[in-house]
């Protein structure tokens, strides 16, 4: 598969900060990557240098194996990348804003690629107001069509659902789908895990400045030894604390319910415990590790030593 976007030894500092320390990632085509990382991580700055918005101290970028400084004018065509920060000329129209937006590209008449944006993001009805009058999450909208004009292969979307009610959000997702399929590689941050989780083939984990992980989706849930056994009782049960003194568990409803926390390994070892017990099981449900457990781990937010 041919690379999308390969970063090579990127560095970024803002005075003493360095924002970016030897970012090394490569993006394949067709891809849908996710950029995941706490507040502050350095994923906007990578976008941004990405973008040509933000100048890197060193390193190199390429996109579609071109040379993002060399080759500015191309590689431009080849990324649609939607910004983090709403900002619009409040003079013209959703529909202006896109056929302006099409002008910069060169396409003159570009209305069937917006009817299609616009049907796509719910904005048929808006598209002869102005800015102004649309909601946070219609502008986050209009900002995705605008990237979008120039059938870019290459989406990048940074936090793209920031403000986007449930309904809308899903449409969203379903139409980036799409493209997708189409081929187009999505590069993809969010705070929203689940989302991630759903969505993304590979993810890379940033934590100030630095990717700390960068691996499929499943291995990295699979990284993570965790089980969570959910367990409700038709009566109360007694000497609980005692008989599941070996793992990690919370009671509730008064001795009804139990929450347990165990290694795949003592899964088994839990179920014949729980077997022996008087009281009659009325339902139990077990989860896997879910990717926000491998962020916590991976990053600061878990208090991991990087
Ligand atoms: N223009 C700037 N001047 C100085 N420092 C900056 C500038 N832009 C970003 N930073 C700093 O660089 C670091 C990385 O910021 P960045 O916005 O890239 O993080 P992020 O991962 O996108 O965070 P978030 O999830 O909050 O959007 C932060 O410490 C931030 O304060």
């Amino acid at each position: 598969m041919q690379t999308a976007i390969k970063f090579e030894n990127v560095n970024k500092s803002y005075g003493k900060l360095q924002a970016l320390a030897e970012i090394n990632l490569n993006i394949k085509q067709g891809e849908f990557f996710g950029l995941l990382g706490p507040n502050g991580a350095g994923k906007s700055t990578l976008i941004g240098i990405l973008g040509g918005l933000v100048n890197k101290d060193s390193g190199q970028i390429t996109v579609l194996d071109k040379d993002i400084i060399a080759n500015y004018r191309e590689t431009k065509k080849s990324l649609g990348i939607v910004p983090q920060e709403i900002t619009f000329d409040p003079y013209f129209t959703v529909r202006e804003t896109l056929a302006i937006q099409s002008g910069y590209f060169g396409i003159k008449d570009n209305s069937d690629k917006i009817d299609e944006l616009l049907q796509a993001l719910s904005l048929e009805d808006k598209a002869d107001i102005g800015p102004r009058q649309l909601s946070g999450g219609m502008k986050r909208r209009l900002l995705i069509a605008k990237a979008l004009v120039h059938d870019p292969e290459i989406i990048v979307l940074d936090e793209p659902t920031a403000g986007v009610d449930v309904e809308l959000r899903n449409s969203l997702w379903e139409y980036v789908l799409q493209l997708n399929e189409q081929g187009k590689t999505i590069i993809l941050t969010t705070h929203y895990l689940e989302e991630a989780e759903a969505l993304c083939d590979r993810i890379a984990i940033l934590d100030q400045g630095r990717v700390v992980k960068v691996d499929s989706k499943e291995n990295l849930i699979n990284s993570i030894d965790k089980k969570v056994v959910q367990i409700k009782f038709a009566t109360q049960t007694s000497q609980l604390e005692s008989r599941l003194a070996d793992f990690d568990f919370k009671i509730a409803a008064a001795g009804k319910e139990i929450e347990i926390e165990t290694a795949k390994a003592d899964l088994n070892k839990l179920l014949k415990i729980v077997n022996k017990f008087e009281a009659e099981v009325v339902d139990i449900n077990i989860e896997s590790a879910k990717l926000e457990d491998v962020f916590i781990k991976l990053t600061n937010l878990g208090g991991a030593d990087n």
